[in-house]
């Protein structure tokens, strides 16, 4: 469908608007309307469904301001930056990348500002809104900076992911998942960056919702344990190697992507299948999912592999919604170096190892007497040095000189070196970190693009049943008061159940019905004469507009039924009769 009649649709009905229009808005904002904060919060419940109650991780919130440290050791404050150029005539601002891919095809994301300022001046690109000259391409911080403080003495800045509060209270999180991976840790949260002149409505925002999913794991173990139960399902997959070689993407299934070495780990393979099966369980057609590894010259250099999920749009062609990445350990490396914190774990092997190791011993009979008080200093020192560097001391100089408070003199006779088995039970190291991180935003965009239906003189969002903004629509056949007294009490019965029920009198069934079609309601009770003597009303289904006659004190029961377990419309057809 076209992406202005669903934005058009979207704005009328209160799905999403332009924020802060009455002062002319700003670019990269948006306000969820009514029914589009009721979408969102559905979608954002539905990942917590995955991810929390299935996949068995635990969520976390950490704030969204946070002081500069945190940043540098992310390497934001260094490296995230966006290619930048400015009209030397007007001075608007362009991602210089953008602007190459708008105007001549070529994908250019990850190339250095020196060749985009060539590959401007070669295609001969001007600024789209003036014709003037662009200038050269510099790099541009995309984080909004702040200060923290009434002396506004600490620079901080508003988060460019959610991840990073994950990752520094990491010591705490070990300590709560008992000290074991591997473990995840979820946050869905606000976003901030400064995108450089935003134009694509809710696809780059200023101000982003995002989910992502922190698995951290034993390097050796990126193994999933349901992998075996989703081995044969297909994957549509665009390799590198194939983008480089303008080839076509492939499917294949997750199996084969893991033994071709197509896709890195069986764990990552498990996570891009994670991530379509939701994005289909909410609506989005597989038709139009794919997967992108990032190439080469994109991928984040601590990366091992990374994939987009793509979504096809008509009027940006695939845009990311999902990033999936191997992050390694670089994260908690980093943090670990900047904060000067141990954030290793110690993992145990399955079997102890028993290693020989050269020792040093003091003789007591020698060292006691010669050194009376401080013995028991330097023996305690003896026991971390590197025997083999005292040897070595000992045959050049025939002694080893001690430096503690002062300095020691021992002779080869003082000393005993000793080749002893030690058991090692493990070893700590830094885990490495699989991620998922969901654009809620450009999911909801992507929905709204792909349910929009149009048939038969009606136009429809075909959300399920569970995502649908407003569940259940209650219609007096016509605006009589008996009528619309029983579709009141109806409604509010719904609303005492916990179903999000709207009522509507106003204008014709048929154009009621529209109107509820146009938002996706799913269902409609319509309220006519006979119902005030049989109690029975009528419901209809937005999809097929079929409808069946249904006692009253049945309704919340076949509601629960229909919206909260999924079951068919079609099989109300054993109980009762469905009429077209
Ligand atoms: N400016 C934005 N507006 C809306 N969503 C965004 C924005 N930037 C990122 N996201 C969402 O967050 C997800 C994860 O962020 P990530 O850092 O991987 O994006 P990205 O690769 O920087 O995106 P892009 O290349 O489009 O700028 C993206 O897949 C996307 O859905």
């Amino acid at each position: 469908m076209s992406h202005e009649e669903v934005m058009k649709i979207a704005r009328k009905r209160g799905f999403l608007w332009s924020s802060f229009e009455i002062y002319s808005g700003v670019a990269g904002f948006v306000d969820y309307g009514p029914l589009g904060a009721l979408l969102k919060n559905k979608i954002m419940n539905k990942w917590r469904e995955y991810y929390i109650i299935k996949e068995g991780f635990y969520e976390m919130e950490s704030p969204t301001v946070m002081p500069e440290e945190v940043f540098k050791a992310s390497g934001h404050v260094d490296h995230f930056n966006d290619p930048m150029t400015q009209c030397k005539e007007c001075k608007e601002v362009y991602r210089a990348d953008h602007i190459i891919e708008e105007i001549t095809g070529r994908d250019v994301e990850g190339l250095e500002n020196q060749k985009l300022t060539e590959i401007i001046s070669e295609e001969k690109i001007r600024c789209p809104r003036c014709g003037g000259h662009l200038t050269h391409v510099w790099s541009y911080n995309l984080m909004f900076q702040t200060l923290i403080g009434a002396k506004g003495k600490k620079i901080g800045y508003l988060r460019p992911e959610t991840a990073q509060g994950i990752f520094t209270p990491f010591k705490r999180l070990l300590r709560f998942f008992r000290n074991k991976l591997p473990f995840g840790v979820v946050q869905l949260g606000k976003a901030y960056r400064n995108e450089i002149s935003p134009r694509q409505g809710v696809i780059r925002l200023r101000e982003f919702t995002q989910a992502e999913a922190e698995i951290f794991v034993n390097p050796k173990e990126k193994t999933h344990p349901r992998f075996h139960t989703i081995k044969t399902e297909k994957l549509r997959l665009h390799p590198a190697e194939n983008q480089e070689k303008n080839k076509k993407p492939i499917t294949i299934t997750a199996g084969e992507a893991v033994e071709k070495g197509i896709i890195s780990s069986e764990l990552l393979t498990y996570h891009l299948w994670l991530a379509k099966k939701f994005l289909v369980d909410i609506g989005i057609p597989e038709e139009v999912i794919r997967f992108r590894q990032h190439l080469p010259t994109e991928m984040a250099h601590y990366a091992i592999d990374c994939w987009d999920v793509e979504i096809k749009t008509n009027r940006y062609g695939w845009i990311e919604i999902i990033g999936i990445a191997d992050r390694t350990d670089y994260d908690l490396k980093s943090h670990s170096e900047h904060s000067k914190e141990d954030l290793k774990v110690f993992i145990e092997y399955e079997k102890p190892k028993i290693i020989k190791k050269e020792t040093i011993q003091a003789k007591m009979d020698k060292i006691g007497p010669k050194f009376k008080k401080d013995a028991a200093k330097i023996i305690k020192a003896l026991e971390g040095l590197d025997p083999k560097i005292v040897k070595k001391e000992l045959k050049e100089n025939g002694q080893f000189k001690l430096e503690l408070d002062k300095t020691y003199t021992l002779i080869e006779e003082d000393l005993e070196f000793k080749e002893v088995e030690k058991t090692i039970k493990g070893e700590r190291i830094f885990p490495h970190v699989i991620e998922p991180s969901f654009g809620i935003d450009r999911i909801i965009y992507s929905l709204l693009l792909h349910s929009y239906k149009k048939e038969e003189g009606r136009t429809y969002f075909n959300f399920p049943v569970d995502i649908a903004p407003v569940e259940v629509a209650v219609l007096p056949l016509i605006n009589k008061e008996k009528l619309v007294q029983l579709a009141l009490n109806i409604k509010e019965d719904l609303r005492n159940n916990g179903f999000i029920a709207e009522f509507d009198a106003s204008g014709t069934i048929g154009r009621r019905y529209a109107r509820i079609d146009e938002i996706g309601v799913p269902f409609a009770v319509t309220v006519d004469h006979q119902s005030l003597k049989d109690h029975n009303v009528t419901l209809r289904d937005r999809n097929t507009t079929k409808q069946v006659r249904i006692p009253i004190k049945e309704l919340t029961k076949i509601l629960e039924d229909l919206l909260k377990r999924r079951k068919k419309f079609q099989d109300l057809s054993h109980s009762y009769k469905i009429q077209n």
